[in-house]
């Protein structure tokens, strides 16, 4: 089988909402600084493709309970010019929102950690759905949300025209005739869009990989679209594996339909695996997670404002068909108990048995509390020793499902450290990640060309 791009979805305060309480985890964002610079250093020496750096343009403090890693982060550009200093060949996405930013300073503050990472910045455009970013911007949610896709489109051409500005060989830097610059190799990007208007030519030199490689995260169909139409990675959230087969299909049919060469999008799933030396190691990370994840029921007065309601027994009354009322979360599912529980509530149990270890008729059975949990927090989870996530992650490459993974890790830095030291040497031993770094750029590792520059298409056309 072909090799996977394997990358890692970097959450410093770890992946799952309770990760940053497990014993020995990093919890304070004021030091994400060091933990940042050790997952470069980890990702590095795993021979990892790259580092993804996700965004979120707000804050607020019902974010503590729900995603406690998004309250109060390092910004994304920041983060990857930072880590192009310390790492040498892993390559660096950032995240950039193309409703709220200028694509001026997005193309030269890339064009700029391009140079300075010898070709390994990448960039995740996306068009995000939080309303309060629009405020944080001087602009209104309702309006900026229905042209959100039109504005991207536009942005990511504006960007190419921007990264172009100068010809590989404009610099002519002849100091025998004193010839500084070919004045022709000079492009002004021209743009004048329904969104966007922009001059150019952009004050830094064509990027070393031409273009960035452009990520594409979402799941709607104008998200789709865009990404089939001109990205170069989707990540795609997929609930199983024939889920991920038919939207990495859909992908590569609408990118045929739109006259690229389809081979060139590569689809990426996040995975989130607890992974430990023996699978009841692991079974045993996974359990304790589940049980440090606070329930609307631990509040007798009740939650606080925000918190998320799915996170109760009310939500998982409906489901497993039985009223939970008034009972207490810890209660032990016992065979009697399960036996009254509907189909999705058999599921349920069973998710919860593969994660955990435990098993109704065990000597430790579930309580109701890993029954929400197992519910309510919805991240892809693999649950198991090196072997059982590899042998995952191949089965989802030979169904052709996905291209590779973005991985997240539940605690940090242990679960990441877990990964890189298990796992990886894992998929190395299978042919599944190369030993060694094969090629120097982002676009190298992902197996991708350097674009021709967008100037010289539009010079052709014009003869
Ligand atoms: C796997 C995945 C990762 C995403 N990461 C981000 C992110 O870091 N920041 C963000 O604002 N939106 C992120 N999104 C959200 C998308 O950009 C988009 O806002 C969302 O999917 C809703 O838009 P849609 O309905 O058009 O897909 C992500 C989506 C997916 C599926």
């Amino acid at each position: 089988m072909a090799r996977l791009i394997i990358g890692a979805m970097v959450r410093a305060l770890g992946a799952y909402p309770s990760g940053w309480r497990y014993p020995g985890a990093h919890r304070d964002p004021r030091g994400d600084a060091g933990v940042l610079r050790l997952t470069a250093r980890l990702a590095e020496r795993a021979r990892l493709d790259h580092l993804f750096f996700g965004d979120w343009l707000s804050t607020g403090p019902e974010l503590a309970h729900r995603d406690p890693y998004l309250l109060a982060r390092i910004d994304p550009l920041s983060a990857v010019a930072h880590l192009a200093a310390v790492t040498e060949r892993i390559g660096l996405v950032a995240t950039v929102d193309s409703s709220y930013a200028d694509p001026y300073s997005v193309a030269r503050a890339t064009a700029s950690i391009d140079l300075l990472s010898g070709g390994r910045v990448g960039l995740n455009l996306v068009t995000t759905a939080d309303a309060r970013a629009a405020g944080n911007h001087g602009l209104d949610a309702e309006r900026v949300h229905p042209s959100r896709y039109e504005r991207a489109v536009e942005f990511e051409t504006v960007l190419k025209r921007l990264w172009d500005s100068f010809d590989d060989g404009a610099i002519v830097a002849d100091a025998s005739t004193g010839d500084f610059l070919d004045p022709e190799g000079v492009h002004e990007a021209r743009f004048r869009g329904t969104h966007l208007r922009v001059d150019g030519a952009l004050n830094a030199v064509r990027p070393v990989q031409g273009h960035p490689p452009i990520i594409r995260s979402g799941a709607s169909p104008a998200s789709r679209l865009i990404a089939a139409r001109s990205a170069d990675l989707a990540l795609v959230a997929a609930d199983d594996l024939a889920h991920a087969v038919a939207v990495r299909e859909e992908l590569r049919a609408l990118a045929f339909e739109s006259g690229r060469d389809d081979r060139t999008l590569k689809v990426i799933a996040p995975v989130l695996p607890i992974v430990a030396e023996t699978r009841a190691g692991a079974q045993a990370i996974a359990d304790e997670l589940s049980e440090l994840v606070r329930l609307v029921e631990d509040w007798p007065d009740g939650p606080p404002s925000g918190f998320p309601a799915e996170r109760s027994l009310a939500s998982l009354s409906p489901l497993v068909g039985v009223d939970l009322q008034g009972v207490s979360p810890d209660l032990a599912v016992t065979p009697a108990i399960a036996a009254q529980f509907g189909q999705a509530g058999q599921q349920l149990v069973e998710i919860v048995a593969e994660r955990t270890g435990r098993t109704p008729a065990g000597l430790r059975p579930p309580t109701l509390r890993h029954l929400v949990v197992a519910a309510a927090v919805t991240a892809p989870i693999i649950v198991g020793t090196a072997d059982d996530v590899a042998t995952e992650f191949e089965a989802w490459g030979e169904a052709g499902a996905v291209d590779g993974f973005n991985v997240l890790s539940a605690v940090q830095p242990s679960q990441f450290e877990a990964f890189t030291s298990l796992v990886a040497p894992e998929l190395q031993r299978r042919g599944l990640l190369p030993r060694a770094y094969e090629g120097t750029t982002l676009r190298e590792h992902l197996g991708l060309g350097r674009p021709d520059s967008v100037h010289s298409a539009l010079g052709a056309l014009h003869g």
